[in-house]
């Protein structure tokens, strides 16, 4: 992070854990769940997602506590735990999904555009996209000249996104109507929704947008004051953004139906607050975003370097990738970020994707770091090495493993087929430099039980290569 000496008291903490995690996604959460869902669903949607993501969360708190020497993100939970291949898979499914994040935030940022100048549509036509292209450069330049989170950027951006959200959860509070909320609350009257299992497997992805953010949390226990307030800060600030996105989401449905919801352009809540005091609601909603996703844009941008960088330090990707120009910028691994991100900005334009396609995508790749970094909790549980005599903390933490493996593999279930084919089609070309960064080591490509892994996601990408030409597959 920023390298500040200061020590973090509980208040901070919670601050910082809040603002990693809420970036454009709540601003967007209405049209975003009542597009798949209705109330019923999104109840238990809800219920689901605060279990499975409050153990998650519990994991990470716990491997940054029982494992301090791990530090560097996410992959090297699933590199200690499950070897070199799911290591590196962890790491280039992280930094996939980090920048997939900042396609969608840049679409949305257009999209919110898009509501007073129409040319900007929905944030993927050709004008939206010339110019997203041109604030990705222009962001580009200035952290090659060596810009940093500051402090003042991070207080911005949180009262900036902050005071808009609370404004909005009073005022439609108030407009809220029990007759809109209760209308339908299954979804019957539109069958093409499936059953409620059906509904509530189509919010998860987004859900879990909304929540990614919240393994950075741990990284800032470094900097407590008090140990103990790192659990408190996570708790608290884990409860506090659950409500406001239920808040946000349920609300909405109590002065618009869910059809009219699912009708919404991004960011909905412009579009919803606009319902219930004109034209003004929209207007501070969008400002409000506009400011957050510009402090979005440029942290996920710094982390994905991050990401690239700190795994090539260690040999897990190659060691172009840890190049610094004079500035102390990770070169390399910002320019294969961004071409990356410029290249997916065209894909978006020509298959017309949407704000929601990119964060579906997002989601889902970021779902193995996930799952390898709950299965490493879990494994480091069972074999109890780190707990001594303290049977009661262990039966805590095979429980929060379990839960949050479970929750893992609910979600590849609930993702579905598509989004799993298109993930392996991303996973898979990771192989190149996996075996470029295992060349430079000197070392063998794949172990034993690294290759049937290998040999099942790469038939996975072909099938999903041939989807995608044959047009049964779509982004
Ligand atoms: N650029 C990204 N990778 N963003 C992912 C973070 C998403 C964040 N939880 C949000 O709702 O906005």
């Amino acid at each position: 992070m920023t390298g500040e000496s200061r020590k973090l008291g509980l208040g901070s903490l919670t601050a910082l854990v809040v603002g990693s995690m809420v970036g454009g996604g709540i601003f967007s959460l209405p049209q975003n769940i009542a597009a798949r869902a209705d109330v019923g669903a999104v109840l238990i949607g809800w219920g689901i997602t605060a279990v499975g993501m409050l153990a998650l969360a519990f994991v990470f708190q716990g491997l940054a506590n029982r494992k301090p020497q791990l530090d560097g993100g996410v992959y090297v939970y699933a590199k200690a735990g499950l070897g070199d291949y799911m290591g590196f898979s962890s790491a280039w499914g992280y930094w996939i999904s980090a920048w997939l994040g900042n396609v969608g935030y840049f679409v949305l940022l257009f999209s919110t555009l898009g509501y007073f100048f129409p040319v900007f549509g929905q944030g993927n036509t050709p004008l939206a996209i010339a110019c997203a292209s041109g604030l990705l450069w222009c962001v580009h330049a200035l952290v090659l000249r060596g810009i940093k989170e500051a402090a003042l950027i991070n207080l911005i951006t949180t009262v900036a996104k902050l005071v808009p959200i609370l404004l909005f959860i009073v005022i439609v509070g108030l407009a809220f109507d029990r007759d809109i909320f209760t209308r339908d609350i299954w979804g019957r009257s539109n069958p093409q929704f499936g059953g409620v299992l059906e509904q509530v497997r189509n919010m998860m992805l987004v859900t879990v947008f909304v929540f990614i953010g919240i393994e950075g949390a741990s990284v800032y226990s470094s900097r407590a004051e008090r140990r103990r307030d790192v659990g408190k800060a996570t708790v608290i600030g884990f409860l506090g953004v659950l409500a406001l996105l239920m808040l946000v989401n349920l609300l909405s449905l109590g002065v618009m139906s869910q059809p009219e919801l699912a009708a919404l352009q991004n960011p909905s809540m412009a579009g919803v607050l606009e319902h219930v005091v004109g034209r003004w609601g929209a207007v501070l909603i969008s400002i409000g975003l506009a400011v957050s996703l510009l402090g979005a844009l440029l942290s996920w941008a710094l982390l994905c370097a991050e990401i690239l960088f700190v795994s090539a330090k260690d040999g897990t990707m190659p060691a172009f990738l840890r190049r610094e120009n004079a500035n102390q910028v990770p070169v390399n691994a910002l320019w294969l970020t961004n071409g990356m991100i410029q290249l997916f900005l065209l894909i978006t334009l020509f298959s017309q994707g949407t704000y929601l396609s990119l964060i579906y995508l997002a989601s889902s790749m970021i779902l193995v770091p996930y799952l390898w970094s709950a299965v490493y909790a879990l494994l480091l549980a069972l074999r109890g090495e780190t707990y001594e005599d303290q049977a009661g903390l262990r039966r805590k933490d095979l429980a929060v493993g379990l839960l949050a493996v479970g929750y893992a593999i609910w979600l590849l279930y609930a993702g579905g087929v598509k989004y799993l084919l298109l993930s392996a089609l991303l996973y898979a070309p990771g192989a190149l430099l996996f075996r470029q960064a295992k060349r430079e080591q000197g070392q063998v490509l794949f172990t034993r039980y690294e290759w049937p892994i290998f040999a099942a996601v790469l038939l996975t990408a072909v099938l999903a290569g041939y989807g995608l030409y044959a047009g049964h597959l779509t982004l």
